[in-house]
């Protein structure tokens, strides 16, 4: 059986890594630059990279009200890092002008590690994801600060400064991590979206 297409949200960011992680993992994966392109994928990856930036071309590439009408209608999301800034629906110290999508009922810190941490590597364990914790990366990541209802812990950070910090999350069909599991060859959690996608479709 040929696999769910994943779309890639190609505004800016690491693309490439989550193409080729969700092609690992089964996917028929492509960017998607342009509402035609977002129109023909049943599920859609917003990749690392620089929030801010991603807000802004996300309105001159005319890609806001698409995704945000897509998500209401159920198609699942998945955000890692700035790709999770993007899904939450509260940001602390954003810039004034960056701006979601209609995503989880969740705040994030934008650059919550601070300084010391601003790069760091820890072990995550994820629920819902068997094998062990991941070998989490994370490069001047959110966390979340808030949960609202309905949003499901899944991992936290489990030792180190950070310790206790909530780092994935779900709420329905939107998934969302501070860390990158694309840069480490762990397919497990592109896997876990890619079955979310076929189970939506
Ligand atoms: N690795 C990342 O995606 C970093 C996120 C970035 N600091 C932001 O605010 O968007």
């Amino acid at each position: 059986m040929s696999g769910p297409t994943v779309g890639v949200l190609a505004l800016q960011g690491d693309v490439r890594e989550h193409v080729a992680a969700l092609t690992g993992a089964g996917a028929d994966a492509r960017p998607v630059r342009r509402p035609e392109e977002l129109d023909a994928v049943h599920g859609l990856v917003i990749p690392g990279g620089e929030s801010t930036t991603i807000s802004k071309l996300a309105d001159i590439f005319e890609l806001r009200e698409p995704i945000d009408k897509r998500i209401a209608g159920g198609m699942p999301v998945y955000g890692s890092c700035a790709g999770m800034i993007m899904l939450a629906r509260e940001v602390l110290d954003g810039r004034p002008d960056q701006r979601g999508f209609d995503g989880l009922e969740m705040t994030v810190r934008r650059n919550a590690f601070g300084r010391q941490v601003d790069s760091f590597e820890a072990p995550v364990a994820v629920d819902g994801v068997e094998g062990g914790p991941f070998h989490a990366v994370f490069i001047r990541a959110p966390w979340v600060e808030r949960v609202g209802d309905g949003v499901e812990v899944l991992g936290t950070v489990t030792e180190g400064p950070a310790a206790g910090r909530i780092v994935a999350v779900r709420q329905g069909n939107l998934l969302a991590t501070s860390f990158h599991p694309e840069l480490t060859g762990d397919l497990r959690l592109h896997r876990y979206f890619v079955e979310l996608v076929r189970a939506a479709t």
